[in-house]
């Protein structure tokens, strides 16, 4: 599975011609992924949460949806071509930190930050991100905090920016926040994309709850598609 799903995702994320003519096999993609992959049932996982991946699981049967992997780190040399590409080689943490340096999002022990799962649809060209949001995400008293919300926008819109374009960077967000939404439960974000213009890339979304009856937040997010050998530090 881990490689149906990567050798899709392949051909969008990777070979980003470089100054000079070399051009790289792989910068930020999911392939030759060895590691743990994070978006898979967990003991942590509510029913609701479980029962809507197994769902969209049945979806990926017939090849129409698939599920997209998702490990916690980048190998030393994945963070090398990607900082090749499009940083000038500048690496911006120390060398022996960067096999410390985890994906943010899957940086919380199991249950406590973000449980998710996307899947991706080839036809409709969207994503669903199947997501609970655990204890260490409150806000105010019993709800997730917007910010935890919002690194889930920005995460599955980029995700969906990268399908789309190749490597991205959020250039801007815009966030309404509708409902609050409570600790621990689940919520269903739909993406879609809205239009592409030259390098920008808009995509948009909501959190709805499984019921489909709230709808929590909605969010847009323009994306640039990086420029490789553009000095941006
Ligand atoms: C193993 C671990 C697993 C990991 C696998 C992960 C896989 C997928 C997950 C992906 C999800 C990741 C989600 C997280 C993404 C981020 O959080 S990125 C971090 C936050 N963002 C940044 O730090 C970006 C900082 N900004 C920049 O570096 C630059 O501004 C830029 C790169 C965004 C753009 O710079 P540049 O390339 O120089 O482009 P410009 O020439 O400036 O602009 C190009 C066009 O875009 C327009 N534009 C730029 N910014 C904005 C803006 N904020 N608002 C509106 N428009 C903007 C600009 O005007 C240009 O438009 P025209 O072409 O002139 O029309």
């Amino acid at each position: 599975m881990l490689r149906s799903c990567a050798a899709r995702l392949r051909p969008l994320l990777v070979a980003h011609g470089r100054p000079g003519g070399a051009r790289l096999t792989s910068t930020f993609s999911f392939e030759e992924v060895t590691q743990k992959d994070h978006a898979l049932p967990k003991p942590s996982w509510s029913k609701d949460l479980r029962l809507l991946f197994d769902q969209f699981m049945k979806k990926c049967e017939d090849g129409s949806w698939e599920r997209l992997p998702s490990c916690s780190r980048h190998s030393v040399q994945r963070f090398q071509n990607f900082t090749k590409a499009f940083f000038s080689g500048s690496i911006p943490v120390k060398e022996e930190q960067i096999s410390q340096a985890k994906f943010f999002p899957r940086s919380f022990e199991d249950g406590l930050g973000f449980e998710y799962a996307m899947f991706w649809s080839k036809d409709e060209k969207r994503i669903v991100c199947l997501f609970q949001g655990g204890l260490y995400l409150q806000g105010i008293p019993g709800f997730l905090h917007g910010g935890a919300l919002v690194t889930l926008i920005d995460t599955t819109l980029g995700t969906h920016a990268m399908l789309a374009g190749g490597a991205v960077m959020t250039a801007n967000l815009s966030i309404n926040f509708k409902r609050p939404m409570p600790l621990c439960s689940v919520g269903v974000i739909n993406t879609q994309l809205d239009k592409i213009e030259g390098r920008k890339l808009f995509v948009s979304c909501n959190i709805q709850s499984v019921d489909e009856k709230t709808v929590y937040t909605e969010g847009t997010g323009l994306f640039i598609k990086l420029e490789p050998g553009k000095t941006l530090v």
